[in-house]
């Protein structure tokens, strides 16, 4: 078998485990990547990759530095096509329509697919109005229903008993941890169906942390999520379903606690034991 045929047959093990991969009962799924390749220029930075996003769960992608983690998540809401020369072949489903074909609402796409960074960025304003804003470009509403939505976002990231009193400030004064809950805010408050999060705590300290993978564990009950993180004791703690990437391709998805106990592939054990990466 030579390595093409040999890594799609994995990575078709590999989605076919994925219906059953967050629980006894299956999930629909929110997102199913198909024979997706990716590339910078002429740098082939993802290799066939086939992998089923489940419904109202988290999907935990870890794997050692540059094998395109964070290059998946960015094709999920088409982030790439802010940069020329960069391009997806292949298929993204996301309720039955390819989102990588021409003629999608870029907007509308990241509204509904909303994304979360590594390094918390809220806009230079008003606590409030960093929830607003999101809101405003999207829909009309009128100024009491603005503050429900501003309110109930900050309450389900658990920041409005400590910013009730000061939604005028500035939210570039806040804590680390504090900014990196309300840009959670500011995304679940455009109403997505999808979150995408690239190790959102790895600028934040222990108890900010262990704040965001509490608030991951409700917000999942709503939301599809998929989060990248280097964290295997966070992927453990918090994703339903782990994948594992390693050179581009994705070597192995299944449940987390599979994936933890007894993966099948030599190369997922010595990752999760530390051997490499
Ligand atoms: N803008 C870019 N231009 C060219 N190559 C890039 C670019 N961004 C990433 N790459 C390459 O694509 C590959 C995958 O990178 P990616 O950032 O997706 O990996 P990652 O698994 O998220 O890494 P990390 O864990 O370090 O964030 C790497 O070889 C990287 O060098």
């Amino acid at each position: 078998m030579n390595g093409d045929t040999m890594s799609s047959t994995m990575q078709n093990d590999a989605s076919n485990l994925t219906a059953d991969a967050v629980g006894e009962t299956a999930h629909p799924l929110a997102l199913q990547v198909r024979n997706l390749d990716f590339f910078y220029g002429k740098s082939r930075a993802l290799h066939n990759i086939s992998l089923d996003f489940p419904e109202r769960s988290v999907t935990g992608m870890i794997g050692p530095s540059g094998c395109g983690k964070s290059t998946l998540l960015r094709v999920l809401n088409r982030m790439y096509d802010l940069y020329p020369g960069q391009k997806a072949t292949g298929e993204v489903l996301f309720d039955g329509q390819n989102i990588l074909a021409a003629g999608v609402d870029l907007n509308v796409l990241r509204s509904r697919i909303g994304m979360v960074f590594q390094k918390p960025t809220p806009f230079p304003m008003s606590i409030y109005d960093n929830i607003a804003f999101g809101i405003r470009l999207h829909e009309r509403v009128s100024r009491s229903e603005m503050d429900g939505r501003v309110e109930d976002a900050l309450r389900r990231v658990a920041l409005w008993p400590e910013v009730k009193d000061r939604l005028q400030a500035s939210a570039t004064a806040m804590s680390g941890g504090q900014q990196q809950r309300l840009c959670i805010a500011r995304t679940i408050a455009t109403r997505p169906e999808v979150i995408l999060l690239d190790e959102p705590t790895s600028a934040l300290d222990p108890v900010s942390t262990a704040r965001i993978e509490e608030l991951l564990d409700e917000l999942k009950t709503e939301f599809t999520i998929a989060i990248v993180t280097h964290n295997m004791q966070q992927a453990a703690r918090c994703a339903d379903q782990v994948a594992f990437f390693y050179l581009g391709e994705l070597v192995e998805v299944d449940s987390t606690a599979r994936m933890f106990t007894t993966p099948r592939e030599s190369r997922t054990q010595d990752y999760i034991t530390g051997r490499f990466g």
